[in-house]
C-alpha cells in the first residue's frame, strides 16, 4: 500500500463564526504532487497552514506522516519545508546570508550549512546571485530563493502556497522546471494554486475547492474527461443573442457558459459538437463570428462545476 503523507478527515477551519474549511477529506501519498485548486477565498491557504502547523485545526482530524498535527507539530515541522504565499526573506541580507541564517534556525553545523546552501543555489540556478542583496532581486529570483530556503532541511514534504502568483510567464516556467525536478527526486509536494496551467503541469492529483468545500478530486486528465468529454467549443456571437443560443441549445449540451461580452463556451460532447452548435446557431438565425474547438482544460471543469471562472489575479 502507498504511504500516506497527509490524511485529512472531516477537517474544519473556523474563524469566529465563519467556516473557511467545511469538513474536507483527502489523502496525499508519498512522492506525489497534490494540488489544492480554487479561486481566492476557497480555503487553500487555511488548509495549507493547518498542515504545516501554523494554524490550529478547529475540528476533524489531520495527520501528517501518520502523526496528529495537533499533538506532534514540532516533530512534523522538522520534516516539512514551507514556501509561504508572501516571501519572508530578509531584504537587507544577501542571497547567501539568507540561506545561512535560515540554516541557523535548524541548528545546522556551519560546514553542512555551507554545503547545502551551495547545492541549493546550484539547483535553483542562483549561484551567480549569491552575493546580491535580496531587496535588489526580481520577484522571480526571490521566489526561487524562497523555495531554495525551504529545501535547506531536505524536507520529505514541501508545501507551496501559490508559488508563482505575481510572476511573469518566463519566471513562472523557471519555477515549474525546478519543481518538476524536485518531484522527480521523490519529494512529496502540496501545492495551492489558482493557475490551471500550473495545476495541469505539476499535479498528479488535485482537489477542486470552492467556498471551503471539495467539489471534485482526481488526476487533472481524469477530471477533464469526466466533465468535458475532452473538447471545448468557443462560439462568438453577438452578446444580445447569447441568451437565445444558450436556451436554444438546452437539449444539446449540459455545460455552457457565457464568457465576457462575446463568447459562449460549451464543454461537452466531443468533436462533433462544433458542427452541431454552429448548425443550431444557424437554425436560430444567429450568425457565428468566431468559432474555436480546442482541448478542454481544468478551467472548463471549474466553470462547469461552479458556473464561475477561476483564473483571476
Ligand atoms: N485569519 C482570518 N480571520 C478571518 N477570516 C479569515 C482568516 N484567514 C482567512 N479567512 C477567510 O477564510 C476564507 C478562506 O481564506 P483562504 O486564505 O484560506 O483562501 P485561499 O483559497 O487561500 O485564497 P487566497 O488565494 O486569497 O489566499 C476567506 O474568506 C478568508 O477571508
Amino acid at each position: 500500500m502507498r504511504e500516506s503523507v497527509i490524511a485529512a478527515r472531516d477537517l474544519v477551519k473556523r474563524f469566529a463564526d465563519f467556516e473557511a474549511v467545511k469538513g474536507v477529506n483527502f489523502t496525499v501519498f508519498g512522492g506525489e504532487c497534490f494540488g489544492l485548486l480554487g479561486p481566492n477565498g476557497a480555503g487553500k491557504t487555511s488548509i495549507a497552514k493547518m498542515i504545516y502547523g501554523f494554524s490550529p485545526v478547529t475540528a476533524g482530524k489531520l495527520e501528517v506522516f501518520g502523526e496528529d498535527i495537533m499533538k506532534r507539530a514540532r516533530d512534523i515541522k522538522a520534516k516539512v519545508g514551507v514556501v509561504p504565499q508572501e516571501d519572508n526573506l530578509d531584504p537587507e541580507l544577501s542571497v547567501w546570508e539568507n540561506l545561512l541564517v535560515c540554516a541557523g534556525y535548524f541548528r545546522m553545523p556551519k560546514d553542512l550549512a555551507q554545503k547545502r546552501a551551495g547545492d541549493i543555489l546550484n539547483f535553483m540556478d542562483l549561484t551567480d546571485k549569491s552575493g546580491e542583496v535580496v531587496e535588489h532581486l526580481s520577484g522571480g529570483l526571490k521566489r526561487r530563493l524562497t523555495i531554495g530556503r525551504a529545501l535547506l532541511n531536505q524536507p520529505a514534504l514541501l508545501i507551496l502556497d501559490e508559488p508563482t502568483t505575481g510572476l511573469d510567464p518566463y519566471a513562472r516556467h523557471l519555477v515549474w522546471q525546478r519543481l518538476k525536478k524536485l518531484k522527480e527526486s521523490g519529494t512529496t509536494m502540496l501545492l495551492t494554486t489558482h493557475y490551471l496551467e500550473e495545476a495541469d503541469q505539476l499535479c498528479d492529483r488535485l482537489i477542486v475547492l470552492h467556498q471551503g468545500e471539495i467539489l471534485e478530486q482526481g488526476a487533472p486528465r481524469e477530471l477533464i474527461e469526466r466533465h468535458t468529454g475532452n473538447d471545448a467549443l468557443e462560439l462568438g456571437v453577438e452578446p444580445a443573442r447569447h441568451g437565445i443560443l444558450v436556451a436554444g441549445c438546452e437539449d444539446l449540451v449540459k455545460a455552457r457558459q457565457v464568457l465576457g461580452d462575446d463568447l459562449v463556451l460549451f464543454t461537452d460532447h466531443g468533436r462533433e459538437l462544433a458542427e452541431r452548435m454552429s448548425g443550431k446557431a444557424a437554425a436560430l438565425g444567429i450568425p457565428v463570428g468566431y468559432q474555436r474547438l480546442r482541448p478542454a482544460n481544468l478551467e472548463d471543469v471549474f466553470l462547469k462545476l461552479t458556473g464561475e471562472t477561476l483564473d483571476e489575479e
